[in-house]
C-alpha cells in the first residue's frame, strides 16, 4: 500500500501543467494509475481532466471579483482560505489504500519563498493524510543562456528545497527550446552547476543586448555560484515535453521520483497466480 504525492513547482510558465500532463499520460502508457489535484486557483484547462480541483472549494476569478484583490493579493486569499479550510482537502483526498497524486501549483513563487501556506499544506498532507510527498521544482532551459539568470533560478530552486522540507527534485524544462544550441557537454554543466561557468562569458550575439549584468556584479554572481557548487545542493533532471513519444527524459524522472517517495517498496507483492489463466474445469470438458 502506498499514498505518494508529487508536487509540482516553479515560477510562472515553466511547463508545470504541460509536465503533469505528461506525467500523467506517461503513467497511463506504463499501465500505473495517478490522480491529478489542482492546487492552482488561476488553472485554465487541462488534458487530464482534475479528480480534486481546489477551484471548486475557491477560485481565483471569485476572489477578484467578489473582493476586488489583484492576482497576487487574491491567491494569497485564496491559500489563506484553503488553510481555514483543510478538512476540505482531508474529505476530497479521501482514505484511499493506493494513491498517486500529482499537485500542479501555482506559478507565484512566493508561495515557495516567504509566505508559509504551501509548507503547512504540504506538511498536513504529509502528516495527517500520510501521504509520502517530495517536491519537483521546474526552471527553463532556456536559462542557460544566460548565467546570472540561471544561477539566480537555481538559489530559487534551493530556497524552495529548504522552505518546503521534502525529499526534492530539480528539473530544467522546455530542453527542446536548446537543442542544437547547446552541446551535450555545455548541458551536461548546468545539470550539475559548475561555478566557472560564471568566468565563461561567451554569449551568443543575439543574446547580447538581453544581458543585464552589471560587470561590478560578477565577483558576487560567481562567489554565490561558488556556494552552490559548495554545497552540491542543487542539480537537475532535464525534461522535454515535446514529443511523448520520447519519453526518455519523463522515464527518468519518474524513477526518481519513485526512488524519493519509496513508491516500489510499499507496492504489495503481485500475487503470481493473478496473471496465471484460470485451469479448465475437467468437468466442464
Ligand atoms: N517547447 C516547449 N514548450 C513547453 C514545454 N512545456 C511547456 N511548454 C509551453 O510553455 C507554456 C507554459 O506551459 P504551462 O505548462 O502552462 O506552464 P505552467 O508552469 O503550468 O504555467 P502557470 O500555471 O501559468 O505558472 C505553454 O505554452 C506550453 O506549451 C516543453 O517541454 N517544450
Ligand atoms: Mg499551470
Amino acid at each position: 500500500m502506498s499514498k505518494v504525492g508529487v508536487m509540482v513547482m516553479g515560477p510562472a510558465g515553466v511547463g508545470k501543467s504541460t509536465f503533469c500532463n505528461s506525467m500523467m499520460a506517461y503513467m497511463e502508457s506504463q499501465g500505473r494509475s495517478a490522480n491529478l489535484v489542482n492546487l492552482d486557483p488561476a488553472a485554465t484547462a487541462h488534458e487530464y481532466e482534475f479528480t480534486i480541483d481546489i477551484r471548486d472549494l475557491i477560485s481565483l476569478d471569485d476572489v477578484e471579483d467578489e473582493l476586488k484583490l489583484g492576482p497576487n493579493g487574491g491567491l494569497i486569499y485564496c491559500f489563506e482560505f484553503l488553510l481555514k479550510n483543510l478538512d476540505w482537502l482531508d474529505d476530497q483526498i479521501g482514505d484511499y489504500p493506493d494513491d498517486y497524486l500529482i499537485f500542479d501549483c501555482p506559478g507565484q513563487i512566493e508561495l515557495y519563498s516567504h509566505i508559509p501556506a504551501m509548507p503547512i499544506v504540504v506538511k498536513h498532507i504529509q502528516q495527517q493524510l500520510n501521504f509520502n510527498l517530495c517536491c519537483t521544482y521546474l526552471i527553463e532551459a532556456p536559462f542557460m543562456v544566460d548565467r546570472a539568470k540561471f544561477f539566480s533560478g537555481a538559489l530559487e530552486a534551493m530556497s524552495t528545497m529548504i522552505f518546503m522540507e521534502l525529499p526534492h527534485l530539480n528539473i530544467l524544462s522546455k530542453m527542446d527550446l536548446v537543442k542544437g544550441k547547446m552541446s551535450k557537454r555545455e548541458v551536461r554543466k548546468f545539470l550539475c552547476p559548475d561555478p566557472m561557468l560564471m568566468n565563461d562569458d561567451e554569449v551568443q550575439d543575439d543574446q547580447k543586448d538581453l544581458i543585464l549584468t552589471n560587470p561590478k556584479y560578477r565577483r558576487l554572481n560567481k562567489a554565490i555560484a561558488q556556494l552552490v557548487d559548495d554545497f552540491g545542493m542543487v542539480q537537475f533532471l532535464p525534461l522535454d515535453c515535446s514529443d511523448r513519444d520520447k519519453s526518455e527524459s519523463l522515464r527518468t524522472i519518474v524513477t526518481c521520483i519513485d526512488n524519493m517517495t519509496q513508491w516500489d517498496e510499499n507496492q504489495e507483492p503481485k500475487d503470481p497466480a493473478e496473471d496465471m489463466e484460470e485451469p479448465e474445469d475437467p468437468e466442464d470438458q
